[in-house]
């Protein structure tokens, strides 16, 4: 981490920083203790709100998601993604998308964040922080990345139906993959002082419902839902975390993969191993 970063003019101290993710990863780690206090408020509203029955029209806000000081510990993570490490996503899909632009990093399913947690430095730090997320519903098999959208990145009107091979779990050296849909759209927002006029806006075309993305607030819906995201109008990035819960739509998991590479996780994979390697080319390094 750098000793003094400045990030789009903003005067970040790297020991401050590397507290903060300290403080994150402490928090993060005690599965056990504070962290699932915490969570268990969050996990009946969002559970009874989003899964009750009628099945709920509404978009949930949370304030606070996390405690302040794990909060400034998540961002400080994001920011430290070395940059090589965002991929662009941009109407690249062949399956008639929504038009869009931004930076994807550390695309994880399930099976993903599981081995996550047994590595070291900022993948275990990110694979805990999709993992206190996925905890908000738990025994559902998720996707989540990290986001961040820079001047004019955007997404245009689009109802985030799809459908997906995902690997929900690991047994020894063996995944298991089931086809599934997402269910829950979750997105956790961590810019500070963001305004209506910075752009980038969460649009709720069923309300028509403006959501300024605000520092530790979350929002939630059912898929599908209208929803876009106006284009960012200033250079300072606005980062999220934000993914999927799913639901399994095979009968049972299928044991064995279909064919390498298929899935969402490992398609993103392949294009950032390719984004990456243009890099690391242009940058002269072997
Ligand atoms: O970042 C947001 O506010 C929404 C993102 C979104 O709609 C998506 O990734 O599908
Ligand atoms: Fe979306």
């Amino acid at each position: 981490m750098k000793p003094v970063s400045q990030i789009w003019g903003e005067k970040v101290s790297g020991k401050q920083e590397a507290e903060a993710v300290a403080a994150c990863n402490t928090w993060l780690s005690e599965t056990d203790g504070e962290m699932k206090l915490w969570f268990e408020d969050l996990q009946d509203t969002l559970q009874q709100s989003l899964l009750g029955s009628p099945k709920s029209e509404a978009i949930v806000k949370v304030r606070n998601v996390l405690p302040a000081v794990v909060a400034e510990g998540a961002l400080a993570l994001i920011r430290s993604v070395p940059e090589e490490d965002w991929s662009v996503t941009q109407n690249s899909l062949p399956n008639g998308s929504a038009k869009h632009r931004f930076r994807g990093a550390a695309p994880a399913d399930s099976a993903a964040v599981r081995r996550g947690l047994s590595s070291t430095g900022l993948e275990q730090s990110v694979s805990r922080l999709f993992q206190a997320f996925a905890s908000l519903m738990a025994g559902s098999p998720f996707t989540f990345q990290l986001g961040r959208y820079t001047q004019g990145d955007f997404i245009s009107p689009h109802n985030d139906a799809a459908q997906m091979e995902v690997s929900t779990e690991t047994t020894g050296k063996r995944d298991t993959y089931a086809t599934c849909s997402r269910d829950i759209a979750v997105i956790f927002y961590l810019t500070k002082s963001w305004d209506e006029a910075d752009g980038g806006c969460f649009i709720d075309h069923a309300t028509g419902d403006v959501y300024v993305p605000e520092f530790n607030s979350l929002i939630a819906f059912r898929v599908p839902r209208l929803h876009s995201v106006t284009p960012v109008k200033v250079r300072r990035p606005r980062y999220s975390i934000f993914g999927w819960f799913l639901r399994e739509l095979s009968n049972g998991p299928c044991k064995k993969r279909k064919q390498k590479g298929t899935t969402e996780v490992e398609k993103f994979q392949q294009s950032d191993r390719r984004h990456s390697k243009a890099r690391v080319q242009r940058q002269g390094r072997s």
